[in-house]
């Protein structure tokens, strides 16, 4: 039984041997009171700790106070109410007192990793700390961003969006010359975290449709205008709008590993991130329809050939080779770089910039048709994958 309950808990909270270890030292169950506390400290937590963990506290708090979840299944459509379902129907049969123990532990590792992430590490100014969704350094010249949920293969939710704007302004502020966009674990995105759709605010799906118009405007826009040099550095696969920004940066080096799909009419959606433009004079028109139209999976070595990649490294030698050019780069004279970027891009800027209000608007549209939902719920009950 105890068995069980471990495995369906590491299911639900990746970070549970860490709070099984705790468990395990202290070996008892959380009373009343210091549950009560615990959900005190949720309600004082300074920083939102995103969706997913959202949804485990609701589950755990269910299954603590009314057991194993036996309310029907909410329809596909009624999709807050449906992730709420699946989180707490997936605790199974997991007893109320160890429920009640676990939501405790979470709170509590919530609360420590909340107020870490917001303290500057003593004795370096290397490591940018205060992101939860990335890893920001600045060494060499360099300012390297990488994405960090490789659970969730680098799938970007709305706090990602978030801090890559703000790694990116840091960055364009920053000493460095150049700055550089990787993935950790074995993809580098996979593109739009699909239960960004299921924070549905009070004013229901349109208010979702606009609020993510405009945050997506102001994502891509601060590509559009990012001012050093900006090299991606593909370690993985990439998706969506991973894929389409790329044609946003100055230069793109991919693994063999890595591949390149915007599978956009399978999800219902349209191009983003410029690429109804940048895809065009990259690869012209009948190339960018097989990728942005029908969805055609690149290669990286078929990306190299169509000008989206600049170049391609066996993944055996990828870090090392890339690393090597990148920072011979960074010893450049960063003015004449910054300026050379300028006059190569600016004029083009305005013209990206409207592109980019169009791809959202259009996008708005999409998010609300049945063939997105559809695709959407698809894949979060789990009927579907790319
Ligand atoms: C607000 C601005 C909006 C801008 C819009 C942009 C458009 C796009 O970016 S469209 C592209 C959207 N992306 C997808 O459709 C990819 C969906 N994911 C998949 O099809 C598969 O996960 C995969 C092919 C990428 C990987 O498959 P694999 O079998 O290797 O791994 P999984 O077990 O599926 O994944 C591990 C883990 O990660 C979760 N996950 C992966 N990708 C996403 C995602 N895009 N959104 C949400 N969650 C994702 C996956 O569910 C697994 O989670 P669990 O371990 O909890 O089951």
């Amino acid at each position: 039984m105890a068995i069980a309950a471990w495995r369906l808990a590491q299911r639900w909270c990746p970070s549970f041997p860490v709070v099984q270890l705790h468990m395990n030292r202290a070996a008892m169950t959380a009373s009343q009171k210091d549950f009560e506390n615990a959900m005190n400290q949720v309600k004082l937590l300074k920083k939102d700790p995103g969706n997913e963990v959202k949804l485990k506290l609701y589950a755990l708090y269910k299954q603590a106070t009314e057991g194993p979840c036996n309310m029907p299944k909410p329809g596909v459509f009624d999709l807050i109410n449906k992730a709420k379902w699946d989180a707490w129907n997936t605790l199974g049969s997991l007893p109320k007192e160890t429920a009640r123990q676990n939501y405790v532990d979470l709170v509590s590792s919530l609360s420590s990793s909340l107020e870490s992430s917001s303290q500057v590490e003593p004795g370096t100014d290397r490591k940018s700390t205060g992101y939860e969704t990335l890893m920001v350094t600045s060494e060499g010249g360099i300012t390297k961003i990488t994405l960090n949920r490789p659970a969730k293969k680098n799938a970007i939710n709305v706090e990602m969006y978030h801090e890559i704007m703000r790694a990116l302004k840091a960055a364009s502020k920053d000493d460095s010359s150049i700055t550089v966009l990787t993935g950790n674990g074995d993809y580098y995105s996979s593109g739009n975290d699909l239960t960004n759709f299921t924070d549905i605010p009070p004013g229901g799906v349109e208010e979702k449709a606009k609020n993510s118009a405009i945050l997506l405007r102001e994502f891509v826009g601060c590509f559009i205008d990012f001012p050093k040099p900006l090299i991606a550095v593909v370690n993985g696969p990439a998706v969506g709008i991973s894929v389409t920004i790329l044609g946003l940066f100055d230069v793109v080096y991919a693994s063999d590993r890595a591949t390149f799909h915007t599978p956009f009419s399978h999800l219902g959606q349209s191009p983003e991130g410029c690429s109804s433009y940048t895809f065009l004079k990259i690869m012209g028109p009948a190339k960018a329809t097989e990728m942005l139209v029908f969805g055609k999976k690149l290669t990286a070595g078929e990306a190299c050939a169509q000008g989206l990649v600049t170049a391609v490294f066996p993944d055996s030698t990828f870090q090392k080779e890339v690393w090597t050019r990148l920072k011979a780069f960074a010893k450049l004279p960063p003015n004449a770089m910054r300026i050379s970027k300028e006059v190569i891009r600016n004029r083009e800027k305005e013209k990206l910039h409207a592109v980019n209000a169009e791809e959202c608007s259009v996008l708005q549209e999409r998010w609300l048709s049945d063939e997105c939902m559809n695709a959407v719920v698809n894949f979060l009950s789990r009927k579907s994958k790319l």
